[in-house]
Order: C-alpha cells, then structure tokens, then sequence
C-alpha cells in the first residue's frame, strides 16, 4: 500500500522526531567544558526553543541555491535572510553568538553549478546580520580546487578571512584538496565530523562530511599543530560508528587501526 506523504507532512514529521531528542542531547551536553555546540535554529521558534533547552550558541543555515533553500528550509533564499536577521537580533539581545552556514556554495543538487558571487552576496548578508563566524558548505562534495578557488576568492572580497570557515562533504573525495587549498589561502577554520558521519538529509546521495581523523592525519603531516589526540580521536570514532552499526568513513582511522591490530599480534 503506498501512503502518499506530501513533503509538508514529511519535513514536519522529520522536524517533531529531530527535535523530540534535540532536548536529551542538550541536556547530557550541559557541563561538557571546552567545545563549542552550536544549535542549529531555522527560525525564531526554533531559536527561542533552542535557548530553553541551554543553547550557549545558535546557527542559522541558508543556501547560495534557490532550488536548495526552498527543499531545506521551505523558502526562498531572500525569506531566509529576513527570517535570519530577527534570529540575530533575538541572538543579539541575549549575547548569543551566531554562526552562519551557507549550503550549496559550489554545486546544487537541483541547479548545478552555483556562481561565486552569489555565495559572496549571502555571506555579506550573514555578516552584516551579525553572524560571528560564516561556514561555507560544499553539500554535495562537487566542489575541486578549480572551483573552490574562484567562490572564495568572491567571498574574501566581502568577509574578513578570520570569520570564514570551510565545510566539505567528501562525495567525490576531494575534501582534503579543497581543505587544503583553504588552509594555503589562510582560512584556519575548518568543519568536519567525526569517521566522516553526517550529511544532509535534502541533498540526495551526498555523503557526510570529511572525516576529523583524516583532518587530523594530514594536519599532523604537515606539523600543524591541532591539540588532537588522533589516537583517543579514533577510539571515539570507533565508539560512535559501533554504536550507529555503520562503518567508518575515515581511511586514516581504518589504515592506523588496522596497523595498530596487526603490530598486536607481532
Ligand atoms: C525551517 C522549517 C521549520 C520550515 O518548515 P515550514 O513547514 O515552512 O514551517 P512553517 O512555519 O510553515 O510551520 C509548519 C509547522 O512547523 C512548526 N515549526 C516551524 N518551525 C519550527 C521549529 N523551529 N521548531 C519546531 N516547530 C517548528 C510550526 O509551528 C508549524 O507547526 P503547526 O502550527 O503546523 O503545528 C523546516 O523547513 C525545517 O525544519 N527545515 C530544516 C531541515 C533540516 O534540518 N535540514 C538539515 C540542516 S543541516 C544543513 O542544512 C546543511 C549544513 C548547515 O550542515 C551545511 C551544509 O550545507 O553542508
């Protein structure tokens, strides 16, 4: 029996679901000293539900696509804006620091390739609302150094580099070239997630992002130093994929755990 569930209905379902547990995961956060947890909030309710709940941090999440924004967050990329702009200013009055995601800042999944100057504009809007940090996320991992030079350099353009951070999902395997290339170009912030878990539940077959120990591994190639314990990194890696039943997506975790197995039996 097929039952027709319109995408409304869809998103709504996803949203109660996600957010019945966002409560449990704040609260066995609560406490935890250093890390930074921002929250991500889509609106004002959200925001508002989000500071109940302990959030010491808020994130607002737009797209450089059209097609993106309206299948993320059901509207257009202008809505979002203005919709953001009342959370900043909610934010603000709390002293709540913002950080600003933009989706899609290569390629669309809808709409293909997505032009830098579009990017730089809603990284300028994000900035001028107030966000104190501007992520710019590859969502589908299309993103090379060929196309990922030209849509930063747009950005520098209008956003000092000490507030932008770089978010790429690794689909196509080119996260580290483009981390990389970041790195050269100066920005010092950079997402990823743990054995690569992750991903975005509106961008079809993308995987999730890059994986931290891979990060972590060619940082410590190149002496960066990150304070990271790539070894407690893995175990943790480890834990969390056990505990998902999937298998990690980090060939650095898989590589040195594999070497640390086989130097046991020697
Ligand atoms: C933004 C909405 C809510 C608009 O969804 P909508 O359906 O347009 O919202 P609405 O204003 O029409 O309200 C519909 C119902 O939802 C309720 N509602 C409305 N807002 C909230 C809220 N915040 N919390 C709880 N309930 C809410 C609202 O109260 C109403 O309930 P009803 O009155 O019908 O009972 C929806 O589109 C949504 O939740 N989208 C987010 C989906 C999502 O989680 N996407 C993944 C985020 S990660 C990401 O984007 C990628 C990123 C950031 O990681 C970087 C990258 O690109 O890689």
């Amino acid at each position: 029996m097929l039952i027709n569930i319109n995408d409304q209905a869809l998103r709504l379902f996803n949203l109660r679901k996600l957010l019945a547990d966002a409560k449990n995961v704040m609260s066995a956060i609560q406490g935890i000293g250093r890390p930074r947890f921002p929250v991500l909030t889509p609106n004002l309710k959200g925001f508002e539900a989000a500071v109940v709940a302990g959030a010491k941090e808020v994130a607002v999440f737009a797209a450089a696509s059209e097609s993106f924004s309206r299948s993320n967050i059901n509207c257009s990329i202008e809505d979002s804006l203005a919709r953001y702009r009342d959370v900043a200013l909610a934010a603000k009055n709390r002293a709540i620091p913002i950080r600003g995601y933009i989706s899609c800042v290569v390629g669309c999944p809808v709409e293909g390739a997505v032009p830098p100057s579009k990017v730089a504009y809603v990284a300028q809007e994000l900035l001028h609302m107030g966000c104190a940090e501007i992520s710019l996320g590859d969502t589908i991992g299309v993103g090379t150094p060929g196309t990922v030079i030209p849509m930063l350099e747009a950005v520098l353009e209008v956003v000092p580099i000490d507030k932008l951070a770089v978010h790429f999902h690794d689909t196509y395997g080119q996260a580290l070239s483009n981390i990389l290339l970041s790195l050269q170009m100066g920005i010092s912030i950079v997402d990823s997630s743990i054995s690569g878990l992750g991903g975005c539940p509106y961008a079809k077959g993308a995987s999730g992002n890059v994986a931290t120990e891979d990060v972590v591994y060619m940082l410590n190639g190149l002496g960066v130093k990150t304070n990271v314990d790539l070894r407690k990194l893995i175990l943790a890696g480890d834990y969390i994929c056990k505990h998902l039943g999937r298998s990690s997506g980090s060939k650095a975790a898989i590589a040195l755990s594999r070497t640390l197995a086989n130097a046991s039996k020697l």
